[in-house]
């Protein structure tokens, strides 16, 4: 079942769920504006919120906006404090090459998703404890999949397997 927190908000328009249990709520933008290739734009939304403390409210792309037409949050995820109480604002980028892109006053230029965090309470430590992954990171692993007992059907081994 999906989880509710009760936020209290000031708007011009209350962000909506598109569906049940959908994780983003759409921002809409108060404005009208034109972003030109590669253009940058700090868009107002017209709503202040006011979450539990141990909330974020995380602002980030619409996936059709991004692949149809190469609109996206530049700071993705933009981060609203719980203690904000300002105008929530979207800093849209234009990544298209060659096309501009018109924004109306109303449409729905992002989403937000409230999620829980924890501050950390940092340990200074001399040494820190071992793990499986240690400090292997950034394609550490590899890309390709990794090799497995049985081929893929179709694949090279298979088929000379089939010849023999
Ligand atoms: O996409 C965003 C990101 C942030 N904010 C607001 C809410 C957030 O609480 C505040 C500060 O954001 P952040 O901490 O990311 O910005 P900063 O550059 O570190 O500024 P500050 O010094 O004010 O913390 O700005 C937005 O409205 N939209």
């Amino acid at each position: 079942m999906t989880q509710t927190v009760d936020v209290l908000i000031s708007a011009s328009s209350i962000p909506a769920y598109a569906h049940p249990g959908d994780a983003g709520a759409d921002l809409r933008s108060t404005i009208s504006l034109v972003l030109e290739p590669g253009e940058r734009a700090l868009v107002p939304t017209g709503v202040s919120f006011a979450m539990p403390d141990g909330y974020v409210a995380f602002v980030v792309p619409r996936s059709g906006l991004a692949t149809k037409h190469g609109i996206t949050v530049v700071n993705a995820p933009g981060t609203v404090d719980a203690g904000y109480r300002g105008e929530v604002k979207v800093t849209l980028l234009n990544t298209d090459k060659r096309e501009a892109y018109s924004v109306n006053a109303g449409d729905r230029i992002a989403q937000v998703i409230f999620m829980q965090v924890a501050q950390a309470n940092f340990i200074e430590v001399a040494e820190l404890p071992g793990s499986d992954r240690g400090a292997g990171g950034f394609g550490s692993t590899g890309y390709s999949a990794p090799a497995t007992e049985t081929p893929a059907a179709g694949s090279d081994e298979e088929l000379k397997g089939q010849k023999s």
